[in-house]
């Protein structure tokens, strides 16, 4: 076994006209330029060392002399170095630019003798062939509708030469249709075949591909995902987002940046984040799983609004956030949650989760050590238990961030502290307060400002929480026909606001998908058959259900959402802390 750090290659070689110092250790490539060589030394430039860790090397190829004859710049080359371009070599790897981007840079090498260019390129190969955490098979679905319809584009133009340069093999898939992704992981992809799912599109892609892979996973291992208290099995297949969509919150929170270059790199790399997933349920109903927000008031309602302006591409967003926010709705209801205990970190953290995060890793290691720990907090889900805390009080908006939410829109995220694998969600509570006071919040998202710091905020660290609607805490048949009444009308309402009465319901945003209409569509069956349906259009699916089939409950919106420590894998290592020497210009041009 060669030891870690191990000298394998030293040579001299020339990069473009200067002589170098080359050298593979076990895990770095280096090359420096030798300081008193090359036609102009200069005494007062220091020479200058680059070094490329071999886990950061996308592919090494041999120059051939025909590549000359296509584009000339070979000839080029060879001409200024009056070289036998047959000894030259290139080195692609990744090089990190500002704001978190990677970019592919390459670097020429030129050997005396072919022999030698022979044995640097297969024991760079071999280097790369023994990373196990690199895919080698991918299985790529891309959304052609998402953002602004470029998801195609975007894949062939940026990501696919990469893949293929990377020696990464794909299978591409186009999606028809919402949930076709979603549908085909579930039952018909040939998972066995690949190392890697990767969505090209925005949340909701991403939401298809956890939604397919976390389903498939428990059928396989005979979980019943709608089981609330029974632990999901993590899967083994890891997936990479190719952004392309509006917001693209789980991409920037988990890279940085929304980059469709940067992301392809970190996949081909094999890079390996974990991630926690909230599974939403009513009762004994799986409804959804959450890996950012899961959000009540001001985000429901903005999302619903923003559904009806989908033409209108990413502005739908901005729109429908400042209709929502001038018509500054509030719901009434009791919010419970089962504080995280025996974990590092808080909300109010200064530190934030990057890359190799100890809070992250010491909470997945204490979960997984000791799952008691988790079964206690199972076993204590009960309304009476001394372990839950209830808030009551009039909401407008109830917000839990399973990470911190960051994306361009807000770069620090709803809540900047929170991390991707730590196993809990941040629960943020905004008490109504004037259209002031929340705008303050709101502004928040997009400064230095602690967004906490205000009277009408709290945040709590949870591993399960519930929310109940004021008009769903009684049980009574009366209070149930009045409230339902009410919430029959208040959405004629809603979409009349000139009447000025408040709905008493908002909307769950779940990753960017409303919640509703999945539960009812799972649990009831329409009766009244499709000349009934017209009249569906005008109305919500609870609503409907509530009117024609007397259901006295609408207890479907309360929610029981529990977070699983590290379900699922990205190819993504997290935000990297910025490094020191990061815009330094490339010191391979030499
Ligand atoms: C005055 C400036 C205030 C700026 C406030 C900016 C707040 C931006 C917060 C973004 C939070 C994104 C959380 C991520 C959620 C994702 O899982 C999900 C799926 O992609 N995205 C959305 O639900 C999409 C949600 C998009 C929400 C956009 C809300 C925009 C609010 C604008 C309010 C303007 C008030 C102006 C008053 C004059
Ligand atoms: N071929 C398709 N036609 C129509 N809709 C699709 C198709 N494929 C997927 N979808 C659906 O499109 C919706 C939006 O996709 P996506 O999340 O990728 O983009 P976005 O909404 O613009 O971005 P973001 O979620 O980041 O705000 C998803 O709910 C997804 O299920
Ligand atoms: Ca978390």
């Amino acid at each position: 076994m060669e030891r870690p750090g191990r000298l394998l290659l030293l040579s001299e070689l020339r990069v473009g006209n200067a002589a170098c110092d080359v050298s593979l250790c076990r895990s770095l490539l280096t090359w420096k330029r030798r300081s008193s060589s090359g036609p102009v030394y200069h005494p007062f430039r220091p020479s200058v060392s680059h070094s490329v860790s071999v886990s950061e090397i996308i592919s090494v190829r041999e120059e051939e002399e025909s590549r000359g004859r296509d584009d000339g710049s070979w000839k080029k080359i060879k001409e200024r170095e009056g070289k036998d371009c047959r000894l030259a070599f290139t080195v692609l790897y990744v090089e990190r630019r500002q704001q978190h981007r990677w970019r592919c840079a390459e670097v020429t090498f030129t050997c005396p003798e072919g022999a030698l260019r022979q044995h640097w390129v297969g024991s760079i190969r071999e280097q790369l062939a023994a990373i196990a955490s690199r895919p080698k098979h991918l299985l790529v679905y891309i959304n052609p509708c998402s953002g602004k319809r470029k998801g195609k584009r975007i894949y062939e133009e940026k990501v696919a030469p990469l893949f293929a340069q990377a020696g990464v093999a794909t299978q591409v898939i186009v999606t028809e249709r919402a949930n076709y992704a979603r549908d085909h992981l579930r039952t018909e992809a040939e998972l066995k075949k690949f190392d890697g799912v990767v969505c090209v599109g925005g949340d909701g892609m991403f939401s298809e591909i956890i939604h397919g892979l976390i389903w498939r996973t428990q059928m396989d291992g005979g979980v019943d995902p709608d089981s609330p208290d029974e632990a999901l099995l993590p899967g083994s297949l890891r997936i990479g987002i190719i952004p392309a969509g509006s917001t693209d919150c789980i991409c920037f929170a988990t890279v940085g940046a929304n980059d469709p270059v940067t992301s392809a790199l970190h996949v081909i790399v094999g890079d390996s984040q974990p991630m926690d997933v909230c599974s939403v349920h009513h009762n004994s109903t799986f409804l959804r799983y959450s890996v950012s927000l899961l959000g009540y008031g001001f985000y429901g309602d903005v999302l619903t609004d923003s559904e009806r302006k989908r033409w209108l591409g990413p502005a739908r967003y901005d729109l429908s956030g400042v209709k929502m926010f001038l018509t500054h709705h509030y719901y009434e209801g009791t919010v419970s949650y089962l504080p995280a205990r025996g974990i590092k970190g808080t909300p109010r953290d200064a530190a934030r989760c990057r890359s190799g995060c100890v809070v992250c890793q010491h909470n997945g290691e204490q979960l997984s050590e000791k799952p008691e720990r988790y079964e206690v907090d199972e076993a204590s889900d009960s309304e009476n238990d001394s372990e839950w805390r209830t808030i009551r009080g009039k909401f407008l908006a109830i917000n839990a961030a399973s990470m911190s939410c960051a994306c361009p829109r807000s770069p620090k995220g709803l809540s900047p502290a929170a991390h991707l694998a730590d196993g809990t969600t941040d629960l943020i509570l905004v008490r109504k307060c004037s259209r002031f006071d929340f705008l303050r919040h709101l502004l928040r998202h997009t400064s230095k400002d602690d967004q906490f710091d205000l009277t009408f905020v709290e945040v709590h660290r949870v591993r399960r929480f519930r929310f109940t609607p004021r008009y769903c805490q009684s049980n009574s048949d009366l209070d149930m026909r009045e409230n339902g009444k009410h919430q029959l009308f208040s959405q004629i309402c809603r979409d009349h606001p000139a009447c000025g009465c408040a709905p008493a319901y908002s909307s769950w945003n779940c990753d960017g998908e409303i919640l509703t209409h999945t539960a009812i569509d799972v649990r009831y069956r329409d009766p009244l058959g499709a000349s009934s349906r017209i009249l569906v259009e005008f109305l919500t699916q609870e609503e409907f259900i509530f009117s024609f089939l007397n259901l006295n409950t609408f207890s479907f919106c309360s929610l029981f959402p529990r977070v699983h420590c590290q379900l699922i894998k990205l190819f993504a290592r997290g935000i990297e802390e910025p490094m020191v020497f990061e815009d330094l210009p490339n010191p391979c041009a030499i």
